[in-house]
């Protein structure tokens, strides 16, 4: 067995996956480093989503293996999965999904909640994360009565209160408009790098991938050749500060 490389938080081998005998994944393999921005960039139906719900243990490929650290991924019990989610991955969807009947700061503390952290500890960290991302003003209100684009900032603090070793962001800002996309992507890309987290961010834009330390292309399931990698630019697009 060929063992993950000591600087990868996450690394997949040869993973392969099909929807209903449909292909998604064929034989992708990859690695990202502690601290990374990796760009996930390919076409609509591509395979992007399906590559971070087995890299998250979501969904276990059909084959292949996915590491986190030293941790088999794929071989891990479901329970052991849905821990590794909660205490140590973040999630971020591409539309909002909020809680409706809890309040905005509700929903962003709901993985404290849920880790039996007290209301009191996790509303003070939920508000930070919200001021932060400029939301602090709505913590108080029903998902109802905010805008789409308060609603994902929300989304995107509820992702990161725990401080994830790696956050998932699968097209994050593809339902936003482009003022607000872009307001939104930088926040996220300053956060993650202050924390030192490492995001892996599904995108079909090259403009959102310009973001990241490094992109990798999916297509029809298979990886191929991306374009040089672009450190600089990327983290000159991000350097906004929050
Ligand atoms: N639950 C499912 N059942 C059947 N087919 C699926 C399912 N999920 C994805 N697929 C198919 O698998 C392929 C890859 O889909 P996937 O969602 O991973 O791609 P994607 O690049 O994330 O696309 P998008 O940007 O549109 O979300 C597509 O052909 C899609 O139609």
């Amino acid at each position: 067995m060929v063992t993950p490389p000591d600087n990868d938080v996450i690394w997949a081998r040869s993973l392969h996956h099909a929807h209903r005998g449909s292909p998604a994944l064929v034989g992708v393999s990859l690695g990202v480093r502690e601290g990374e921005i990796l760009a996930v960039h390919g076409a609509r139906g591509s395979g992007k989503t399906t590559l971070l719900q087995c890299l998250s243990g979501r969904l276990v490929a059909q084959q292949g293996e996915v590491w986190f650290n030293s941790s088999p991924v794929h071989t891990m019990p479901a329970t052991a999965r849905e821990r590794l989610r909660r205490d140590r991955f973040g999630w971020i969807d591409p539309e909002p999904t909020l809680v409706p009947e809890l309040h905005a700061w509700e929903n962003a503390a709901l993985p404290l909640l849920l880790a039996g952290v007290s209301r009191r500890a996790a509303k003070t960290t939920a508000l930070e994360w919200m001021e932060r991302l400029d939301v602090g003003t709505c913590a108080n209100k029903r998902p109802c009565t905010l805008v789409r684009a308060e609603q994902q900032r929300v989304a995107v603090a509820r992702a990161l209160v725990t401080t994830p070793s790696v956050l998932f962001a699968d097209e994050p800002t593809a339902s936003l408009h482009s003022r607000d996309r872009v307001h939104v992507l930088r926040t996220l890309a300053a956060a993650v790098r202050s924390h030192r987290i490492t995001m892996v961010l599904a995108t079909h834009d090259p403009d959102v991938a310009a973001l990241a330390d490094r992109t990798i292309t999916i297509a029809d399931g298979r990886r191929v050749a991306s374009p040089a990698a672009t450190d600089a630019e990327g983290r000159a697009a991000c350097s906004l500060s929050v």
